[in-house]
């Protein structure tokens, strides 16, 4: 092996990445990604989904709030702030939209109760920012950032015609996050072999809760 690839072998994420292989693939690979990509979620899956998810969004800004106040360089602040910005924007238009176009009303969305993969995303997240530990946060942030953007890279070129399958694609395969997965991978590479106990409980745990989030979508009446 040359010794650029046996560095980048060696990167602390892409060990925490091998060491939860499986159910990173079964995540990755999951059936709601493959009906994603040909357009075919059931419509009662993709309800439930985003209706979880952008109650997922409302805890994932508290983590990247945790982010922007451990971390140990003002260039990483300056990156959380732009991207807690980009989230509370575009995204959340996305979701609203997606809504609409699915005839998802305002009452549907506040009487479905939190699935069980919700609240411990919710757990976790807070969890991770209450601990004021930059490394535990990373190791959360890595997971729901990079593996989202693993499975979107995956897509074919493509698309289904509606915006709810593709922009849900788009908005995790584009340079600007790509970018970011970047950045905190980079991050997390250059913190967690300090404190690797801890990244790899809570990248972990993290992992099990994006399979089991996926999973959640399709225990719903169809
Ligand atoms: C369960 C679940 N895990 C990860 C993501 C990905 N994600 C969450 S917030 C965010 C930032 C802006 O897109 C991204 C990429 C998700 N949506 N749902």
């Amino acid at each position: 092996m040359t010794d650029a690839a046996s560095s980048t072998a060696q990167r602390f994420t892409e060990q925490l990445r091998q060491a939860n292989l499986t159910q990173w693939e079964q995540a990755v690979g999951h059936r709601f990604v493959q009906e994603l990509f040909t357009g075919t979620v059931p419509d009662a899956v993709m309800k439930q989904y985003l209706i979880q998810d952008h109650r997922f969004l409302d805890s994932f800004l508290t983590l990247l709030g945790g982010a922007i106040a451990t971390a140990d360089t003002f260039e990483a602040r300056l990156r959380f702030g732009r991207f807690a910005g980009m989230v509370s924007g575009d995204e959340n238009t996305y979701f609203l939209r997606a809504f609409e176009a699915l005839g998802v009303t305002e009452a549907q969305r506040q009487q479905t109760p939190d699935a069980t993969s919700t609240k411990g995303f919710s757990a976790i997240m807070r969890e991770a920012a209450a601990s004021r530990d930059y490394t535990a946060i990373l190791a959360v942030l890595n997971v729901a950032e990079w593996l989202y953007q693993d499975w979107a890279t995956r897509a074919p070129a493509q698309l289904p015609e509606s915006f709810v399958y593709t922009e849900w694609v788009t908005l995790h395969d584009n340079p600007f996050f790509n970018e970011f997965v970047a950045f905190l991978r980079s991050e997390l590479d250059r913190v967690g072999p300090g404190n690797a106990a801890l990244a790899h409980d809570f990248f972990q745990r993290a992992i099990g809760l994006e399979l089991a989030f996926f999973d959640q979508a399709y225990q719903v009446a169809a």
